[in-house]
């Protein structure tokens, strides 16, 4: 007798999994919500999954009826690479997720602890400039293009590395492909999750097998940096001792210097204990990597992908962030001071994250109460995907949707990403909002303003249809499919 939302005909035993097995789900959720309204049942196997596509609807979601969404689906992936998703991401919603995320919000990720990692991030930028500078300027006259995604990529995995872990791992393979096979097993789809008599699939696909090896890895790696950390806060209180007769408390403690995995060891006898086990320790390192990485390299590429293709946007950022830089003089680099007074850069990256959601579906949620949504019953248990992508290319929000204009947001300056206007949620919100904004948006800014305020960027003439193509990759973020491969002329020499 229930009343719910409309359904598309399903697949017997497979039931809408086509759709969700699509390369790029979130554009063939789209379609259906155009055919079937922004509220739309599917199943994914046996799993009754509702898909919202309207501001309207993420709003009573992640705002009106907040806490009947603030679950997560178990998921088998999760649980075996986050010691059965004892992290933040994909924790149930309940007493250890709250302390665990209020870890995040007042030590991982505050502002004064993202002001911290200033030094780190400013180094890693000046390691970005001269690399691409070395790649452009062989030997010869002429200037090679560079593969800026790759650049970014390694610039990004190296920022999360630092300021997680304290140390990064390039030149390292074998960890570089742990950390990399981690990612993209997070994208990954088990049979075992939808239409759980069907799990053998997933051992004769090899996923099993690939789970196991890489949570094995990942946890060697980790219980080898936490001993490194134990083993160094040892001799320090040593050495303390000798000098002072007094032991010190860890570095977690101090602002400077502190990386996340010392935070996290300093919190061990406070409060936030419980929450603290080792592994949920390891398993939050491990939400920072894989929730800090690509989404932050996602959002540079497009950014620059799209000024390369609007040379007009790109010439009066470019324009801006010069006459606004001051202390580039004196550092050498454009610093996070000046940054803040450059609104057409923040107006940009805006719209390249309009247009480019970096996570286009969140984060799934799960319904933890029988409820309603604009009339339809939505029974406790079942699944809920926000389509963000839609709901930010919606032509009832947003004028000439589909193009990159930037000037909307120099327009309504106060139309913002951080959950307060449901049309734009590239973070979500509500309870299960993304805790990392502020550090993503420093390394995006200081990235972005130091590519364009050091370089003039051109396509290579053979590479133009690449270059153009914004076909977006497979993948749980949407990334660009091809590479961002582009001339990058010095405009200011330093050396
Ligand atoms: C541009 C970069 C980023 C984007 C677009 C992004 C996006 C998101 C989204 C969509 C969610 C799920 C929100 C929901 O369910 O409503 C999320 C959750 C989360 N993000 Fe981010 N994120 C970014 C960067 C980061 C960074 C740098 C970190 C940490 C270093 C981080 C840590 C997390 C964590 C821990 C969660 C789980 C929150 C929870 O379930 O309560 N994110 N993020």
């Amino acid at each position: 007798s229930a009343n719910l939302p409309p359904s598309p005909p399903r697949l017997p035993i497979l039931g809408n999994l086509l759709q969700i097995m699509s390369s790029l789900p979130h554009r063939s959720l789209h379609s259906l919500s155009k055919r079937y309204g922004p509220i739309v049942l599917l199943h994914f196997g046996s799993t009754p999954t509702v898909v919202v596509s309207s501001s309207d609807l993420a709003e009573k979601v992640m705002k009106t009826h907040d806490l009947v969404f603030a679950s997560r689906p178990r998921s088998s992936i999760s649980d075996r690479l986050f010691y059965n998703s004892s992290d933040v991401a994909f924790a149930p919603y309940g007493e250890l997720w709250r302390q665990k995320k209020k870890i995040c919000v007042l030590h991982l990720l505050s502002s004064k602890r993202v002001q911290s990692f200033r030094l780190v991030r400013e180094e890693e930028v000046a390691l970005l400039l001269s690399s691409i500078r070395s790649s452009s300027s062989p030997s010869t006259s002429s200037i090679t293009p560079v593969n800026l995604s790759e650049k970014l990529m390694n610039f990004t995995n190296d920022i999360i590395c630092r300021t997680a872990m304290g140390r990064k791992f390039s030149g390292k393979k074998g960890i570089q492909e742990t950390l990399r096979e981690f990612i993209e097993l997070l994208g990954s789809f088990s049979m075992a999750d939808y239409v759980p008599w069907l799990g053998w699939v997933d051992r004769l696909s090899g996923l099993d097998a690939r789970v196991k090896r890489t949570s094995e890895k990942l946890d060697e790696l980790l219980e080898q940096i936490m001993e490194v950390h134990l083993s160094r806060d040892r001799e320090e209180e040593e050495e303390e001792e000798e000098e002072e007769g007094g032991g010190g408390g860890g570095r977690g403690e101090e602002e400077d210097g502190a990386d996340l995995v010392d935070v996290l060891l300093s919190l061990r006898d406070s409060d936030s204990a419980s929450a603290l086990q080792k592994e949920a320790a390891k398993a939050l390192i491990l939400d920072m990597f894989a929730a800090g990485t690509d989404t932050t390299f996602t959002v540079i590429e497009w950014t620059m992908a799209e000024l390369i293709r609007h040379p007009k946007w790109m010439h009066m950022v470019q324009e801006e962030i010069r006459r606004t830089a001051h202390a580039v003089e004196f550092q050498g680099i454009v610093v996070e001071e000046d940054i803040d007074k450059m609104i057409r850069l923040r107006a940009v990256i805006k719209e390249a994250l309009r247009l480019h959601i970096p996570v286009p579906l969140l984060v799934p949620r799960l319904v933890t109460e029988d409820t309603n949504l604009n009339g339809y019953d939505i029974p406790a248990g079942t699944r809920l995907m926000i389509n963000a992508w839609a709901i930010a290319r919606d032509p009832s929000y947003w004028d000439n949707s589909e193009e990159f204009y930037p000037q909307r947001f120099l327009e309504s300056s106060d139309v913002d990403f951080k959950g307060q206007h449901f049309y734009f949620t590239p973070f979500g919100a509500g309870r299960r909002a993304c805790p990392g904004i502020g550090y993503a948006m420093a390394v995006v800014e200081c990235a972005l303003a130091n590519l364009l305020y050091h370089f003039e960027w051109e396509i290579p003439k053979e590479m133009k249809e690449e270059v153009i193509d914004m076909t977006e990759a497979p993948g749980i973020t949407a990334q660009k499919k091809t590479n961002l491969i582009l001339i990058a002329k010095s405009h200011v020499s330093f050396n």
